[in-house]
């Protein structure tokens, strides 16, 4: 038996007004994914705990069967993972997202306004790409890092810094994406002691190290936006997993863009496939991604794919973006995926959801248990729905499940 995972991140959405009503999932057209529907069988899955805040690092855990409850310890030490950086005893790892800061009508100025009096236009920097943010990044930490503090590039927007001691393990930092429009100082770090200023200081001062950095100002001169200052969040220490392949006796990989993913996998032990071109983004290697899945499935039994882009498209509040993302991910994943499991000598589990909604209305995650499909290519089980959506799914045998059981599912009922 082989397995295959597809997370379509924040695929799913709320009613849409200019789709008639419609979510993206019932308007797209997905004849992959429907048809999974109707020969597999479908369910709701809680991916975001009780007390846990609707993020990818706590929704994907789930999906890789581990319960936040157990093994969460922050988003950002999972990060560190996948970016090489060993996190010890008491270091601490924040996300660091590249962010363009600017004006209440959402136009950026040249020269101001500076943190205290700016609002959030983009929590992404424009979507800054890895190579422009590294220059980034490199000047920030030449100009803010010392002994106790130390920046690493990551991917696009998404950097780590690392302090020590735990230097402000406790206080409340807000992630930009969910602030898109709003004002700044209304969600600064906040807590006990000095460590909330600290780490407002050094977001207000990367503002004059980035605003007028030659890689922004080329930005400007393209018509994009500049990422123009630094923004924490997601703290925390190194995770500890059990063992993917010791929990349940069976090998994987894990296949995307972004370090998060990479990391969930490093910590379970699964292989990390590194696929040339995959952007986290609309303009992904989606081919490439569908390539190294197959080859992966030659030598392991489960294979976690994951897509960004429908997320990204959902902070973006594009829902025309967020359908091409849906639509990109049933042709170029879905379809491979499904015609290569048909083509083997020997059962295969297709398993295809998103880690959260991120509706277009809403710009950012929600906790909602999310539509799942499972398709097996023995077509043994099918209940009767017959496409693949927020409310199909709500008809499923499946019924509504707790996400880290999934993989246990998808395995202990191997002949149901
Ligand atoms: O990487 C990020 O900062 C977030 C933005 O939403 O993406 P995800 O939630 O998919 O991790």
């Amino acid at each position: 038996m082989k397995y295959i995972v597809i997370i379509g991140d924040g695929m799913a959405d709320l009613p849409i007004t200019e789709l008639g009503g419609k979510t993206i999932l019932q308007a797209a057209n997905k004849p992959n994914m429907d048809y999974m529907a109707e020969h597999g069988r479908s369910g709701l899955a809680v991916t975001v705990p009780e007390g846990f805040s609707p993020g990818s690092d706590v929704a994907n855990m789930s999906i890789f069967g581990y319960d936040p409850a157990v093994y969460y310890t922050g988003r950002s030490p999972l990060e560190a993972l996948s970016m090489g950086v060993s996190l010890q005893g008491n270091d601490l790892a924040f996300r660091t997202n590249l962010i363009t800061i600017g004006n209440a009508d959402g136009t950026v100025g040249a020269d101001g306004p500076v943190l205290n009096d700016a609002y959030i236009i983009d929590y992404s920097g424009g979507h800054i790409t890895s190579e422009e943010a590294e220059e980034l990044i490199k000047a920030v930490d030449k100009e803010l890092g010392n002994s106790r503090f130390k920046f690493y590039p990551g991917i696009s927007y998404r950097h780590l810094l690392v302090a020590q001691d735990n230097y402000g393990k406790e206080l409340m930092f807000t992630p930009p994406h969910d602030i898109t429009g709003k004002k700044a100082s209304d969600y600064f770090p906040k807590g006990d002691g000095d460590a909330a200023q600290v780490y407002l200081d050094m977001m207000a001062a990367s503002y004059a190290v980035l605003k007028d950095h030659p890689v922004n100002r080329k930005r400007v001169a393209e018509g994009k936006l500049p990422a123009n200052c630094i923004w924490f969040w997601g703290q925390g220490n190194a995770p500890k997993f059990e063992l993917f392949e010791k929990i349940h006796h069976k090998t994987g990989a894990v296949i995307s863009a972004v370090d998060l993913l990479k990391g969930i996998g490093i910590c379970a032990g699964l292989d990390v496939i590194e696929v040339e071109g995959a952007t986290g983004f609309l303009d992904t290697n989606y081919m490439g991604k569908a390539d190294a899945a197959i080859d992966a499935l030659k030598t392991k039994d489960f294979v976690f794919v994951h897509i960004e882009a429908p997320d990204e498209c959902g902070h973006i509040g594009d829902y025309q973006k967020k359908m091409q993302a849906v639509v990109d991910l049933d042709s170029k994943i879905v379809a491979p995926l499904l015609e290569y499991a048909k083509s083997l000598n020997e059962p295969c589990r297709i398993l295809v959801m998103p880690d959260h909604p991120t509706p277009v209305a809403l710009k950012t995650h929600t906790s909602d248990p999310i539509p799942f499909v499972l398709y097996d290519t023995r077509e043994i089980n099918a209940d009767g729905v017959l496409v693949y959506d927020e409310y199909s799914a709500r008809n499923g045998s499946l019924g509504e499940i707790y996400a880290p059981d999934l993989v246990s599912l998808m395995i202990d009922s191997e002949n149901e």
